[in-house]
């Protein structure tokens, strides 16, 4: 695991962007998407290289993370939603090629068994972005979920509620149930990107971090796995008890080994 620390957001933005552009550019590549305000930065930036510098996403597929149970696609809290007009909707990426869950399915059980079989068909993710809850959730697994879990029905914590009432018209809109890639499902992508800014994260990252490896907090699977980068500014890198060793050890990383 790699930990990099930087001065502000927009750095963060960038370091994500280019861990993106460099998969992208090395062949048709699948990317796992997350949403929430987290990951906008690196859209927004991976959007302007687009326009700007031509980066293409015509030969991706994306699949999304999560999506809420009874909100309509259409609605703008949709996750499916969210993705198209935060990144999908600004860069070349085929719409009919990013998938996710659908939250409105009849038969939700086995909508999270087909979503779980089509990433796996797709080849699993290249590389996948991920916020993290103040929580410690990834996905929507929150604390108590099993670390191999597939894609299924999660029961949202009162926090993370109350953590995404911004979104919605009211607190009490906000469903109770989502359906989410598991731990072992996200496990699979061959990258991890974990991105959080600000102090509100700092706990959930020391925990996922430099915690034990436990469902209580379902964001420490990333120890387990051969390549993350975890993404942070100062603040929420605020509560690493070896912030400074992984600041050094970005420092004085030789050029060649940059992403
Ligand atoms: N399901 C999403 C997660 O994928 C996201 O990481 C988390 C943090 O959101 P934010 O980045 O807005 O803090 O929120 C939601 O619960």
């Amino acid at each position: 695991m790699e930990v990099v620390i930087s001065s502000s957001a927009e750095q963060v933005d960038r370091l994500a962007a280019d861990i993106v552009e460099h998969v992208v550019q090395s062949g048709p590549a699948v990317l796992g998407l997350a949403t929430g305000s987290s990951p906008v930065g690196t859209y927004r930036e991976l959007s302007r290289r687009h326009r700007e510098n031509g980066l293409s996403f015509a030969q991706c597929r994306a699949f999304l993370l999560d999506e809420y149970i009874g909100v309509p696609r259409a609605a703008e809290q949709s996750y499916f939603a969210f993705i198209r007009d935060n990144f999908v909707d600004h860069v070349d990426l085929d719409g009919a090629a990013v998938y996710s869950p659908d939250g409105e399915a009849d038969d939700i059980a086995r909508e999270a068994q087909r979503y779980d079989a089509a990433i796996a068909e797709a080849g699993g993710a290249d590389v996948q972005i991920l916020g993290i809850g103040t929580d410690g959730h990834i996905g929507f697994n929150e604390p108590g979920s099993s670390l191999r879990s597939r894609t299924r029905v999660k029961t949202l914590t009162e926090q993370t509620r109350a953590d995404n009432a911004r979104f919605f018209d009211s607190p009490d809109e906000v469903p109770h149930h989502v359906l989410t890639q598991g731990l072992g499902t996200i496990g699979e992508a061959r990258h991890l990107v974990l991105i959080a800014t600000g102090e509100s994260k700092a706990d959930a990252v020391a925990a996922a971090v430099e915690g034990p490896l436990s469902a209580f907090c379902p964001a420490s699977v990333i120890q387990w796995h051969p390549h993350v980068s975890v993404l942070l500014d100062d603040a929420a890198a605020s509560a690493l008890a070896l912030a400074d060793y992984y600041r050094y050890a970005y420092a004085s990383k030789p050029r060649w080994q940059r992403l």
